[in-house]
């Protein structure tokens, strides 16, 4: 196994003068290619922030990150979101889904700027919530869909760019116990087929489908 992604003293602060708040201090992370990475740790200890900083959604006040050899905060905006397309996937609690869009429009949406021809996008976006078992769905809007099947459009919309990280912050927090341990079971499977994937999560029955568990405190590695 080697490094997918290596931070270096990484350190984030929100706010200025005395309202600045320091969030992250010094993290040195190293995550191995094919790892499945749980971050627990209390509210306000820094998960999200961390999490925001790996995919490049934000950047650190001083520190490094080295994703598959490349130094990231050293690209500049427009380099860092085709970075973002084509290196990460993102699974948020909230889904995000755009609602006028059908399952499979908002499957195909990251394909969008990539120019592939439509006609694969499509065959893509379809085979992948084949894959998430919502065959017969993907002409429904998220309104006409269960949370539960909301999370895998979205889990499929991450995957569509066979992205080599995926980041999920609380990828169930909004749905009940038991289809969360249904897409627990989901992102162990996407672990066992090669990827590799870092999630933020509050619960402690999801660790077990972690490969490694880290705990934050105060924005500190534990
Ligand atoms: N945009 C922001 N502006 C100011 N403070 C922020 C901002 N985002 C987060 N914070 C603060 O940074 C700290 C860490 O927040 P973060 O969301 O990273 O923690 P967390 O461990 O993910 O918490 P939770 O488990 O509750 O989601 C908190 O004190 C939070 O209030």
């Amino acid at each position: 196994m080697s490094a997918l992604v290596t931070t270096k003293k990484l350190c984030k602060s929100y706010g200025q003068g005395e309202s600045k708040v320091e969030v992250l201090h010094d993290i040195d992370l190293t995550v191995q290619e094919g790892e499945f990475l749980a971050l627990a740790g209390p509210s306000g200890s820094g998960k999200s922030t961390l999490l925001t900083l790996l995919g490049g959604l934000n950047r650190p006040d001083s520190g490094e990150l080295i994703i598959d050899g490349i130094d990231l905060y050293s690209l500049s905006g427009e380099r860092m979101a085709d970075f973002r397309r084509e290196y990460v996937g993102f699974v948020f609690q909230q889904f995000h889904l755009m609602p006028y869009l059908t399952a499979l429009e908002n499957v195909m949406l990251p394909l969008a700027t990539t120019g592939i021809p439509a006609r694969e996008q499509r065959r893509r976006a379809q085979e992948l919530l084949q894959q998430m078992g919502l065959s017969g769905r993907e002409n429904h809007l998220p309104g006409q869909l269960s949370g539960g099947e909301q999370e895998r459009v979205a889990i499929a919309r991450a995957l569509v760019n066979k992205p080599a990280l995926i980041l999920a912050d609380e990828p169930t927090g909004a749905l009940d116990s038991q289809t969360g341990e249904r897409i627990m079971a989901l992102f162990g499977e996407l672990n066992r087929q090669g990827m590799t994937i870092i999630m933020v999560t509050h619960n402690p029955d999801h660790l077990g489908h972690a490969s490694r568990t880290i705990h934050m405190k105060d924005g500190r590695l534990r």
